[in-house]
């Protein structure tokens, strides 16, 4: 079955053709990579959008690598040139480059979509999109973003990945890449163009709200191996999760401090 992609992008994305200079490339090792090299090289102009067919060393959170099928998924990087920005508000760029990809899903009515502390993006508790924020910055101040997405389309197969999923299997729908691309990077540029007028907290609450596991007791595991269990409340200012433990103590952890289990 075919999905009528652009019927239902006309409800809630009606401007889906993106008004800045898009690169698309056959082959490249990573969009990310790309981006950041050519930001060194020559002086980009304030959005740019790197699209690859096939990356051939796409790179995902810690050392992890991301793979994906030629044609089925979407892997892309949109640069934008941030003004302003406090060093120290970085988790910012995080929040909104996966508000952007949830709320782009939730019009395609891809089912429970729910951000995974810190970027991933679930459907029915699988990962359909993984996001890889990299920045520049100047002093105290982040001065350029590289928000890098690899989101499974189309893709059914993925080998020794059982938490995988894809737009695809989660709908039953095939969809239109190229369309998607264009509503994700249209969405992914608001969000980064609206910095200047955003409010920390407003986007705070907005993404706590679409945590996976919010409110609920998880099992969680720390890197010496112990496991524990906890109620994820929320975020910290920095980014940091919030974790309640059975005795009522809060803690925070950082990206590599905790792994949820699920
Ligand atoms: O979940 C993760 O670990 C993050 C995955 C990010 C993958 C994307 S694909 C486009 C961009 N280029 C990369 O090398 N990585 C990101």
């Amino acid at each position: 079955m075919t999905f009528l992609f652009l019927d239902t992008l006309k409800k809630g994305y009606s401007t889906n053709i993106l008004h800045v200079k898009i690169i698309k490339l056959n082959a490249i090792d990573s969009t990310n990579t790309y981006l950041k090299q050519l930001n060194k090289e020559v002086l980009l102009e304030d959005e740019v959008v790197v699209c690859a067919k096939h990356q051939r060393a796409g790179r995902g959170q810690r050392t992890a690598m991301w793979y994906s099928k030629v044609g089925e998924s979407l892997t892309f990087s949109v640069f934008k040139r941030v003004y302003s920005l406090p060093a120290d508000q970085q988790f910012l760029l995080v929040m909104l480059t996966a508000l952007a990809v949830k709320d782009v899903l939730n019009s395609l009515e891809v089912p429970a979509v729910a951000i995974k502390w810190p970027n991933d993006i679930l459907s029915r508790s699988k990962k359909l999109c993984g996001v890889l924020i990299e920045n520049t910055l100047q002093q105290a101040a982040i001065t350029t973003c590289i928000s890098g997405i690899g989101l499974n389309v189309n893709q059914t197969g993925f080998d020794n990945l059982p938490m995988a999923t894809s737009m695809r299997i989660s709908t039953g729908k095939k969809f239109d890449v190229e369309a998607v691309f264009h509503a994700v990077a249209n969405e992914v540029l608001n969000r980064l163009r609206s910095i200047p007028e955003t409010d920390f907290q407003v986007i705070k609450q907005e993404y706590e709200a679409a945590l996976f596991r919010k409110n609920k007791v998880s099992t969680f595991q720390r890197p010496c191996g112990t496991h524990f269990n906890g109620i994820i409340t929320g975020i910290a200012a920095s980014g940091a999760l919030l974790v309640e433990h059975e005795n009522g103590a809060m803690e925070q952890f950082q990206m590599k401090e905790i792994k949820l289990l699920y």
